[in-house]
């Protein structure tokens, strides 16, 4: 049985489920009927081939796209009527690769300004000092989680790449989300730097209260963080359960074998 299945089996509420989700470019169904549920606690791995869906799919989720048909369910809520803010706002969270840092800002003032934006609002001036160093507080202790003291006071677009990788990841974690995405994390980053971003996701994913997405194309990194594996190809979800099955199943090899990709397995 599958976590998804095992979820659906005792009733519960998925923290996140699509339905039917698709989407159209013009003749072509970059994601076509989309059906899955994401359970509290777990890490969903969301592989296949180049041009399978899966970015596409994220897309949807987090409301970059809109969709043709199908919807997004938070908790049971439909959050079809929400773009992507209104859908950060409920607990929707990606790392965005660079596009969301200041690169003129510092590496503090960035977390800083992340946790102002989750945490900030609504406090009345008598508060206000208590509030301020408490934001302080939060960000210097996940500027310490994403092991990025050092780097405090260096201005974010000096930083080197995989720098600039934890602190999306550093920003991500101030904002608070219920469902984590990462879109490839370790994308471009040395073989060394590889394994705090892992830990980083590891130590999200072992809060029960947190749901975690992975597109990944490294099966490594999947193998090391996922409890299940969904498999797009041609915007179709094939499989779907746990890790070791699915990436022996006859389905999953011909998707990427007639991809020409069977390395990535
Ligand atoms: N805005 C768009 N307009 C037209 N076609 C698009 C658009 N976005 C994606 N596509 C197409 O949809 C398909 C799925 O693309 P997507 O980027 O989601 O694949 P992917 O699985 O993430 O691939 P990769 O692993 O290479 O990143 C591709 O054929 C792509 O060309």
């Amino acid at each position: 049985m599958t976590l998804s299945s095992a979820a659906e089996t005792a009733g519960a509420v998925p923290a996140l489920e699509t339905r039917d989700l698709t989407v159209r470019f013009g003749g072509h169904v970059a994601v076509n009927g989309v059906g899955c549920r994401f359970t509290r606690g777990t890490l969903t791995a969301i592989v296949g081939p180049n041009g399978a869906g899966k970015t596409t799919y994220f897309n949807l989720i987090s409301g970059q796209l809109r969709a043709t048909a199908g919807s997004v369910l938070l908790d049971g809520h439909d959050l079809s009527s929400h773009g992507a803010a209104g859908r950060t706002r409920r607990g929707i969270g990606r790392a965005f690769q660079l596009t969301n840092l200041f690169p003129n800002l510092t590496v503090r003032e960035n977390i800083r300004l992340a946790v102002q934006a989750r945490r900030g609002r609504g406090f009345d001036i008598f508060s206000m000092a208590a509030h301020g160093r408490h934001l302080i507080q939060r960000a210097d202790a996940i500027l310490e989680q994403v092991r990025l003291g050092v780097r405090a006071d260096d201005v974010v677009a000096t930083l080197p790449h995989g720098d600039q990788r934890k602190l999306e990841v550093a920003i991500l974690i101030a904002l608070e989300p219920r469902i984590f995405m990462f879109d490839e994390p370790t994308a471009g980053m040395s073989v060394d730097e590889v394994p705090v971003i892992l830990d980083l996701i590891h130590g999200i994913k072992s809060d029960p209260a947190n749901t975690v997405l992975l597109v990944e194309h490294k099966m490594d990194v999947v193998h090391s963080l996922a409890d299940r594996i969904i498999v797009l190809h041609n915007g179709y979800l094939v499989a779907d359960g746990d890790p070791k099955e699915v990436v022996a199943s006859p389905i999953v090899q011909e998707a990427y074998l007639g991809m020409g990709a069977s390395t990535h397995v």
